[in-house]
């Protein structure tokens, strides 16, 4: 590919898009710690699911909270905090009872604040990595680093350490997306003005910043057991989307009758990964084992009768429905509008993978490509493991015979995480691409 002096760009400023130069796309502000009067009911509710969940009584104490609309909350940060203890709210609501025996019905009281905060945010009435990663922490030194050393979770549905630190884990990785989306933008600016050394300084940049990001991904293995995750924490994110245990979707009462279908929450819909893969380029094509195009609301049917067994089972072996292409801009639509419309922006910034390729790039500019391409594929690489340690081998422990498992999102997952790993390889420059 040949990179054409005439196709300047524009490049997005990331303020335009709610997304700060040393946070990423964590809120600018620390996330709000309580909510005013009269929503500090739901503060109070979401302090106590632990305990709810342990004594057997969270649907018949949930349905207590009174019917507040969101009219009232009108600040980022307020609605931020109200979307984020709604979604616990409600997914205890549906999860608490276990996850073969969910409700169908959202109450009135917990639905339709969630419809009205999601739809001011801009995201869906669901749990999503916003909900618990992104509003969900505090710094126990106000003034202290934005690193593990220094974070608390507000939220947690069980409790325990392993929850928080899976939360917790993930919002260092975003931290570190101020400085990588600044390396992005900085070397855009620098194809537009076709200046090489910039791009290499700053690819260089990225580069660390995701090696950085890799080793805090790997760190959860310190203090989040796999089985705690897998038996009490992923549960709970469950959605109603392709999902075998609500074939109807979720019906929330007070905002329609119609059921609604949303796929349920995981670290997928971080928009930081996404920003890097179109930063450099990497395509993501359907995968092989799925029809392109295949109705991602589609779900086998559950029939009566079924022993919970016979449903996991169901669950495990569903094949999937998805492909990459409709994951990654599905997941899309689970992100807050800015930061999708930041991704849509960046889709039409200047290319760097074109830029290194061309006669203008230099050999250094090209290295420090590479050097991020790598080092996305190696985060990737961890990744996997951490999906193998944490779903696969607890998985296969229950249920020996399956193949395969299905992830939170409903993709069939190992293929599909291989196939998106490779797919960044494939974006190295090689010396043989190289013009003059
Ligand atoms: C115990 C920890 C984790 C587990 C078990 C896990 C599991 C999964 C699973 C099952 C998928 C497949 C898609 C889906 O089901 O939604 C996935 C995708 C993904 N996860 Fe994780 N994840 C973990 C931690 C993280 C963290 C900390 C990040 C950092 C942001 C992350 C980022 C991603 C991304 C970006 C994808 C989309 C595929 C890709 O771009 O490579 N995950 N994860």
């Amino acid at each position: 590919m040949t990179y054409s002096l005439l196709t300047k760009r524009p490049v997005p400023s990331l303020r335009d898009y709610d997304i700060n130069s040393k946070r990423g796309f964590l809120p600018e502000h620390d996330p709000l710690l309580s909510l005013q009067h009269p929503y500090n009911c739901w503060d109070d509710a979401a302090r106590q699911l632990p305990d709810y969940i342990l004594a057997g009584c969270a649907r018949r104490q949930l349905n207590k909270l009174p019917l507040l609309h969101a009219t009232n909350l009108t600040t980022d940060a307020e609605l931020q905090r109200a979307y984020s203890l709604l979604s616990f709210l409600n997914h205890t609501y549906v999860w608490c009872e276990g996850e073969l025996n969910p409700c169908h019905v959202l109450p009135a009281n917990l639905a339709v604040p969630w419809m009205e905060v999601s739809k001011s945010l801009g995201c869906k009435p669901i749990l999503t990595h916003s909900s618990v990663v992104m509003y969900n922490w505090r710094r126990l030194d106000a003034e202290g680093p934005l690193d593990l050393t220094n974070l608390a979770a507000l939220n947690t549905f069980n409790g325990c350490m392993d929850e928080a630190w899976f939360y917790l884990v993930t919002v260092a990785i975003e931290a570190l997306g101020g400085p990588a989306l600044e390396a992005i933008t900085d070397a855009m600016q620098a194809v537009n003005n076709l200046n090489a050394m910039i791009v290499a300084e700053r690819m260089n940049t990225l580069a660390d910043r995701i090696d950085q990001m890799t080793e805090i991904i790997v760190r959860m293995f310190e203090k989040c057991d796999a089985k705690v995750y897998y038996d009490d924490v992923r549960p709970y994110f469950g959605g109603w989307r392709g999902n075998p245990v609500l074939p109807n979707g979720m019906v929330y009462e007070g905002v329609s009758e119609t059921p609604f279908y949303f796929a349920g929450g995981s670290a997928g819909q971080s928009s930081l990964i996404q920003s890097i893969d179109i930063a450099l380029g990497v395509h993501h094509s359907p995968t092989n084992q799925c029809p392109m195009g295949a109705d991602f609301l589609e779900s086998p049917p559950v029939t009566d009768g079924e022993s919970p067994s016979d449903v996991k089972q169901i669950l495990a072996e569903t094949p999937s429905v998805d492909s990459v292409c409709t994951y990654i801009s599905t997941v899309r639509e689970y992100m807050p509008r800015k930061h999708r419309e930041f991704l849509e922006a960046l889709m039409e910034a200047p290319s760097l993978h074109g830029f290194v390729q061309s006669p203008h790039g230099s050999a250094d500019a090209k290295h420090g490509y590479n050097r991020a391409v790598l080092a996305l594929e190696n985060f990737r690489t961890k990744h996997i493991k951490i999906v193998a340690t944490y779903i696969i081998t607890p998985a296969s422990k229950r249920a020996p015979s399956l193949a395969s498992y299905r992830g939170t999102g409903g993709s069939s997952i190992m293929p599909f995480l291989k196939q998106v790993r490779s797919e960044t390889r494939e974006q190295l420059v090689t010396s043989n691409t190289e013009h003059s």
